[in-house]
């Protein structure tokens, strides 16, 4: 194999062109995908639940297609072509996505609204399949290209390589998740200013051209390696035709083979059988590992909830509950030169043999600690959330809408006094007190407000009030007016309209920070400023006494009605820890010994092989979510871990039995035997068939040395 390009520092230089290429992709991938589900919501007006199925479907499809590329990659195209054009179908589809994004394509009234949403949709979503098909396909050919690069005898300097690797796809992806949302934010347009999407799809797609452009740079650096036919119609045929020799000659009469796959030898050729099974242990190793991904893609769905019943606030700077994702690329960046330049060599100093399985097992442990972590965050949480009523129960509060005391007793309860505009805390009632007034009636599991007018025995009022937290971390805000007239309340991000007297606005919901009320009465207005955390609710009384002017403000009641997220964000920075220390052990690791343990014919496949043990473990995330069902969510949190557990246990015990190989070795091995055919090269072919169906049936060839 001739892989003598220009070197620096003992690296070859064509793999610089393919770190930077992945720099791009990664970027133009997770910045495309950081604004993805509210372009469906804001844009093509999907509901929430459509939007996260498209985005749940479109995610796993971007970790199936690697298999397609794969298999297009090693049979027929090679790498080097498969990256070329599988690239320009990403680049397509990422300019139709920015295409799709343009709102005044379609806006014939020029009002800011498409009017022809079909055309939107369609050209999305054949933008999205084509990114899928791209992302996906090229994902496990720049990889198996990138090893590809270095000579044999390199195994240091590749496993470098993976790592640098690794950093690439986390600053890609780092940038873009911070870079893509501000341009979304942006308004702009021909006719009328709308959010710019079609900026925050084009930023990307222009990146996918640049990561093009690169790789074709680098075209005359590369060794690339030439694919062998149709291997993996070979290696089903292979497969097929073994299971089939064997259960033909199933009868006892026939002498026992080491290895199921050694039925195939009257008709396929010694090498690739020896491949084959190099690649059935490899992947056989696998079938644990999906169970890492399950509870490592959970940071973007179940730990972005968490987070959103948390307090953001990090000093004067403010983290919405999605931004704390950026936590782990952050993390990746610290950790993976960490591990490489101390922890590793520190473990080899001490004597120990970190084996890449090894690191793996760990890998995965530090995983489930990350979701022992979560659990015990997640039960502060639960502590500080406030007792909504059960099925049985009401909660009922009351509002002294008047300018008198009032004592109201309820059955069961201590008379109450409320002055003049004043709110009781929550009262429990059994729902069916048989000494209940029938004036007022309770409904079971639900929170109320009792609004008394300022004449008593005017009608009584009951609103309805939020029985759960808002979601996303927003606060749910309403208003009530007391006032004999109505009045019109506005903030510049909603409009609560017009609040007749003595009655109540809807909630609506704001995000965290300062803001400030407008209340309008004709001509007359008051200004009414705040500060909102995260997830709390309030009902502010306008009371009949309020005079309009400079200090209106204190006349106002906030009622506290949920509390604001208490429980810091930063108690999520140990298990983004974990999980990402864990990530560095498993994946970076799990990338590189892919690529080892591969036949030279089948790297891309084994690559492919491993990306889809994480669409697998996405597809458990939703299955084990929907049967478990668990009321506690920290409950969900110890089964994941627990599950991972169980796992790591049986993968180490696989682990145990595993014998590194080196396929160059092996082949190597195989083809200078099949040239020589003299007696005593014979002898060695026989010799060399002994050694590996020891090899195969659990002797030791390697011993790895990190
Ligand atoms: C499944 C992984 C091999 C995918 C890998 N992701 C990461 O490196 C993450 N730490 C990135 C983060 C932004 C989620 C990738 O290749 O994207």
């Amino acid at each position: 194999m001739n892989k003598k390009s220009s070197r620096v520092c003992g690296y070859p230089l064509s793999i610089f062109f393919i770190v930077v290429n992945e720099f791009c992709e990664r970027f133009s991938y997770y910045g495309m995908r950081a604004v993805l589900v509210l372009y469906f919501k804001y844009f093509l007006r999907w509901d929430d639940d459509l939007a996260t199925s498209i985005y749940h479907t479109f995610v796993a499809l971007c970790y199936l297609t690697p298999i397609l590329g794969a298999i297009v990659a090693d049979s027929w195209l090679g790498k080097f072509k498969t990256i070329i054009y599988l690239s320009i179908v990403y680049a397509i589809g990422q300019v139709a996505m920015a295409v799709s994004a343009i709102h005044d394509i379609t806006d014939t009234d020029r009002d800011g609204t498409p009017d022809n949403m079909t055309f939107h949709v369609v050209l999305s979503m054949v933008g999205l399949f084509l990114i899928a098909l791209g992302t996906g396909g090229i994902k496990p050919c720049v990889a198996a290209f990138g090893g590809d690069q270095f000579s044999d005898h390199q195994d240091r300097q590749r496993r470098t390589f993976f790592s640098v690797f690794y950093l690439c796809i986390n600053g890609g992806s780092l940038l873009s998740t911070i870079i893509t949302p501000i341009l979304r934010a942006q308004d702009c347009g021909i006719h009328s200013q709308q959010k710019c999407y079609s900026l925050a799809f084009g930023v990307p797609a222009a990146l996918m051209l640049v990561a093009l452009v690169v790789f074709i740079v680098g075209s005359g650096m590369y060794y690339k390696a030439e694919p062998q036919g149709n291997i993996m119609l070979d290696v089903c045929k292979c497969i097929g035709f073994a299971i089939k020799n064997r259960y033909r000659h199933r009868s006892n009469q026939y002498p026992k083979r080491q290895h199921w796959m050694d039925w195939a030898e009257e008709k396929y050729d010694k090498l690739l059988i020896a491949q084959i099974k190099m690649v059935l242990k490899v992947l056989f190793l696998y079938i644990p590992l999906p169970m890492f991904w399950t509870l490592f893609d959970q940071k973007g769905s179940r730990w972005t909830l968490q987070a959103t019943t948390m307090n953001g606030y990090f000093g004067s700077l403010v983290i919405q509950p999605d931004q704390m994702q950026t936590v782990n690329p952050i993390l990746i960046l610290t950790l993976v030169p960490i591990m490489d330049s101390v922890i590793y060599p520190l473990i080899n100093k001490c004597g120990l043999n970190f084996t890449p399985l090894k690191r793996m097992t760990v890998g995965m442990l530090l995983a489930a600690i990350a979701f022992v972590c979560a659990a015990l965050v997640q039960i502060e949480i639960d502590k500080t959330l406030p007792t909504f009523p059960s099925t049985s129960q009401s909660q009922l509060k009351l509002l002294n809408m008047g300018s008198e005391t009032v004592t109201i007793k309820m059955p069961g309860n201590d008379p109450l006094n409320l002055t003049a505009a004043q709110v009781s805390g929550q009262i429990n009632i059994s729902v069916g007190h048989p000494e209940v007034r029938n004036t007022i009636s309770l409904a079971k599991g639900q929170r109320q407000t009792l609004l008394i007018p300022l004449t008593i025995t005017d009608e009584w009022l009951m609103t309805d009030d939020i029985t759960s937290k808002p979601q996303e971390g927003n606060n749910a805000i309403r208003f009530v007016n007391g006032m004999k007239t109505a009045v019109n309340v506005s903030i510049p991000a909603a409009n609560f309209g017009l609040i007749e007297p003595f009655s109540y606005s809807n909630y609506s919901l704001i995000k965290n920070g300062k803001v400030t009320f407008t209340l309008w009465s004709g001509s007359q207005s008051c200004e009414y400023s705040t500060d909102f955390g995260f997830g709390s609710s309030y009902t502010f009384f306008i009371p009949s006494t309020l005079v309009f002017g400079p200090n209106c403000q204190e006349s106002i009641t906030a009622a506290e009605d949920i509390k604001p997220n208490s429980v810091h964000m930063a108690l999520q920075i140990p298990q983004y820890f974990f999980i990402t220390a864990g990530e560095v052990m498993f994946s970076v690791t799990g990338l590189e010994f892919s690529y080892s343990q591969a036949p030279s014919n089948m790297k891309a496949v084994l690559q492919a092989g491993w990306l889809f043990t994480v669409a697998i473990g996405n597809f458990i995330v939703l299955i084990v979510a929907e049967l478990a069902k668990l009321p506690k969510q920290w409950a969900e949190y110890v089964l994941f871990a627990s599950l991972l557990v169980a796992v790591c246990f049986i993968f180490s015990i696989m682990a145990y039995f595993y014998t590194y190989i080196d396929p160059a070795e092996i082949e190597a091995q195989f083809k200078k035997n099949v040239n020589e055919d003299d007696e005593d090269n014979k002898h060695k072919l026989q010799k060399t068939e002994r050694f590996y169906r020891k090899l195969f049936s659990g002797g030791t060839l390697k011993q790895y040395t990190a």
